[in-house]
C-alpha cells in the first residue's frame, strides 16, 4: 500500500472515495477527513479488506464497491494460473472478502455478484489476462451503476424538498458513502442545483462522527446551508418547529421494511414521529434483503471499546469501564414513512411493496 494526495480536490465535485487507477484501487482514507485528504493506493484484497474494515471506506455502496476491486485485485495476482484455479482463487477472494463488515448488505450483494461473474467467465476459455479484464469491467460496472442509482433515487426524493425546509439527516449517506451524490443526500445535491433554498441539521453521529467529518464536510464544500448538532440536540431542535423532514441512508432493509442503519436513527426515528414530522429512508435495491424476515434477523456490528472510551486520540472515560458499542440498530417499520429507491418512493405495507419492487425487475 502506499499513499498520495494525487487526486486534485475541487470543492465543486465532490470527492471520489473509489477509483481504479490501472493496477490497485485508489481509496479515499475517510478516518483523516476533514482534516486531511489523503488516498490510498491498494495492491491487495488483503488491504481492501483492512480498508473496509478499519473504516478507511465506509457507507453500504462505496464497502460493496470497494470489495468488487478487491476481488479483481485477487485475481489479478496470479497472472500464471489455469482458469480453474483463478476461479478458486476469486472464490476464496469472495468468502474472505465478506468478513470485512457484518451489516451492511451491499457487501454481500456485489460479492455473490462478482462470484457469478467469474463462475461465467471461467468457461468462456479466455486466458488470464482477459479474464482479469473482463472481472474489472464487472467491478467498475457495479461502481458506474451506483452513480447512477443515486442520481435516480434524488430524482425521485426531490418533490419532497420545498423551498424553506429543514431536513434532518444522520451519519453520512453522501457521495462518500457511495460512487456518487449519496443517497440520502442525492435529492439536497439536486434540490441545491435547482435553486431550492433548505437547511440541513446533521447530527454529529458519535462515536465514529461521520456526520461531522463527512456529512458537514461533503455538505459545506457543495455550498449547501449545514447546520452541525451533537446528535442529543436533535429533540430540540425538532421542537423549535425547524424540522421538516428527516432523510437517512440505510445499510439493510428486511423484508419486512424493518431498517437498518447507523447506530442512533432509531432515536432519530422516534423523535421524528413524536414531533409529526416524515421519516424518510432513502435506500438502493442492493440494500434491501428480502432473505431477511425483519430487522432482529439482521446482524448488528458491535465495534471497539475505544471508539467511546478514546475516540480520536483523547481518553473520555475511565480505564476498564464496560462498554457496548454497537455500529446500527433498527428502525421498526412502523416508522418509517417512506422508502426512497432507484425505483420510486414505496409505503407500508412494506412486505408488500418492497417485493413488488424486485417484481417488476423481472
Ligand atoms: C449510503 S450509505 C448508508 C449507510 O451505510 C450509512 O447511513 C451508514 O450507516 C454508514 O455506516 P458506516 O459505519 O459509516 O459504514
Amino acid at each position: 500500500m502506499s499513499t498520495g494526495t494525487d487526486q486534485d480536490f475541487n470543492a465543486s465535485s465532490p470527492l471520489s472515495s473509489l477509483s481504479w487507477g490501472g493496477d490497485h484501487l485508489l481509496m479515499l482514507d475517510q478516518r483523516l477527513l476533514p482534516e486531511e485528504i489523503v488516498f490510498l493506493k491498494l495492491y491487495t484484497a488483503e488491504e481492501v479488506w483492512e480498508g473496509i474494515h478499519s473504516m478507511k471506506v465506509r457507507g453500504a455502496p462505496a464497502i460493496g464497491i470497494a470489495a468488487a476491486y478487491g476481488v479483481v485485485l485477487a485475481a489479478r495476482a496470479y497472472p500464471g494460473a489455469l482458469p480453474v484455479e483463478w476461479l478458486e482463487v476469486t472464490r476464496k477472494a469472495c468468502a474472505y472478502l465478506a468478513t470485512s463488515r457484518p451489516t451492511a448488505v451491499n457487501l454481500f450483494w456485489a460479492l455473490d455478484r462478482m462470484k457469478e461473474k467469474a463462475g461465467q467467465l471461467a468457461n468462456t476459455a479466455s486466458s488470464i489476462a482477459a479474464l482479469n479484464e473482463q472481472l474489472l469491467a464487472e467491478a467498475d460496472a457495479i461502481r458506474a451503476e451506483d452513480e447512477e442509482v443515486c442520481r435516480r433515487i434524488g430524482e425521485h426524493a426531490l418533490p419532497l424538498i420545498q423551498d424553506g425546509m429543514g431536513i434532518l439527516t444522520h451519519c453520512n449517506a453522501g457521495g462518500l458513502a457511495t460512487a456518487k451524490y449519496g443517497t440520502a443526500l442525492a435529492p439536497m445535491y439536486l434540490a441545491h442545483e435547482n435553486g431550492i433554498s433548505f437547511k440541513v441539521f446533521a447530527d454529529e453521529t458519535r462515536p465514529v462522527l461521520q456526520g461531522a467529518r463527512l456529512t458537514a464536510f461533503e455538505l459545506q464544500q457543495a455550498g449547501i446551508d449545514v447546520t452541525l448538532l451533537a446528535d442529543n440536540m436533535a429533540a430540540m431542535v425538532m421542537s423549535k418547529g425547524w424540522v421538516q423532514a428527516v432523510i437517512v441512508g440505510t445499510d439493510r432493509i428486511a423484508a419486512n421494511g424493518d431498517v437498518a442503519n447507523k447506530i442512533g436513527t432509531y432515536g432519530v426515528a422516534v423523535l421524528a414521529k413524536a414531533h409529526g414530522i416524515p421519516f424518510y429512508v432513502a435506500s438502493p435495491l442492493s440494500t434491501i434483503d428480502l432473505s431477511t424476515p425483519t430487522g432482529q434477523d439482521i446482524p448488528i456490528e458491535e465495534r471497539a471499546a475505544e471508539e467511546i472510551t478514546e475516540g480520536f486520540g483523547k481518553r473520555t472515560a475511565p480505564q476498564g469501564v464496560k462498554v457496548f458499542n454497537p455500529a446500527f440498530d433498527v428502525t421498526p417499520n412502523e416508522y418509517v414513512t417512506a422508502i426512497i429507491t432507484e425505483k420510486g418512493i414505496v409505503q407500508a405495507p412494506y412486505d408488500e411493496s418492497l417485493k413488488d419492487l424486485f417484481a417488476d425487475n423481472d
